[in-house]
């Protein structure tokens, strides 16, 4: 028996519909007109666009579909042409009535007379985004209050240590430690302890601007990091911060919890490790004072 005379056998136009994707073509001429010759495939993504003016003109539709993706997706799609790559990107697809889908596209260039003309593949990729999209998360935050951890503080801070290099905007930082907190564990109990760590977090978030970052360094310290703030103003922050948690009950009574802080300002073009060795300093001096205070070193 032939394939072909094979009753599951299907022909191209019989297996597309059938295929957890779509099949397409997409040209764009040298004056940059875009459309889809072909645009076939299964899945619930053709449902929602209009596939007679996408083979005609999909100029429109590909700025409206894309969204703020349509910058990332253009410059794709311009790379593929110039060098004759393949096209491989992904964008999110706004769906009405349901939540967005994430969309991967792969497709081969080829030039002709008046253009070049992809042929490839989209699929929806939705669940493995959503999964990365947890993993990430997962890999940076800290598992007890919910902040970001150490890894993604770093990142965060290099990323704004640049931005003040560049631009000479000031940068503050603020390391928080709590007072005593072997005998607050000891005391109360390692549960106790925990929920001062999850209860202090929130309180500081509260205290904090949304471009400001809280996060969980390790144990009982946590680091502050102001973009746009000299140090006059971090400090006085940092006042405040220690202020309103030796004035709360925090499960063990008020003044039980306090606060060590030591604060800096980042000087242009300094290693990353020295600003923060020079928070770290400033906040051992407030240890060494006396605890329940805020310090900065010259
Ligand atoms: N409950 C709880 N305790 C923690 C956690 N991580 C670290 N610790 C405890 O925090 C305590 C930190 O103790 P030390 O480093 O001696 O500091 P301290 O007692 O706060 O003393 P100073 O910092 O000098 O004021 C240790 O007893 C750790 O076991 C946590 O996730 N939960």
């Amino acid at each position: 028996m032939s394939v072909k005379d094979n009753p599951t056998f299907l022909s191209a136009d019989g297996l597309v519909p059938r295929l957890p994707g779509v099949v397409f073509q997409f040209f764009r001429s040298f004056n940059g007109h875009m459309n889809f010759p072909y645009l076939e495939g299964g899945g619930s993504a053709l449902d929602y666009i209009d596939r007679e003016q996408l083979a005609l003109d999909a100029g429109g539709l590909i700025e409206h579909i894309t969204g703020n993706e349509y910058p990332k997706v253009m410059s794709a799609i311009e790379r593929s042409a110039r060098w004759m790559l393949p096209l491989t990107t992904r964008f999110k697809f706004p769906m009405t009535g349901t939540r967005s889908h994430w969309i991967a596209v792969s497709a081969n260039p080829e030039p002709t007379v008046e253009g070049v003309l992809w042929t490839g593949l989209m699929m929806d990729i939705t669940e493995q985004v959503v999964e990365e999209q947890r993993l990430r998360k997962l890999c940076d935050t800290d598992a007890l209050t919910g902040l970001p951890n150490r890894r993604k503080l770093m990142l965060h801070l290099s990323h704004l240590a640049s931005l003040s290099t560049r631009h000479g905007t000031p940068l503050s930082i603020m390391m928080v430690d709590i007072d005593h907190f072997k005998l607050l564990n000891d005391r109360w109990g390692h549960l106790q302890g925990d929920e001062v760590l999850k209860q202090l977090a929130t309180e500081m978030k509260k205290l904090l601007r949304c471009e400001d970052m809280v996060a969980r360094l390790g144990g009982e310290e946590f680091m502050v990091v102001l973009p746009l703030t000299p140090l006059q103003q971090c400090h006085k922050l940092a006042d405040r911060l220690r202020l309103s948690v030796s004035q709360q009950d925090f499960g063990v009574g008020v003044g039980e919890v306090t606060l060590s802080i030591g604060v800096a300002e980042y000087r242009c073009g300094e290693p990353l490790m020295h600003f923060i060795e020079r928070t770290d300093q400033a906040l051992y001096s407030a240890k060494d004072v006396g605890r329940d205070c805020v310090c900065l070193l010259p």
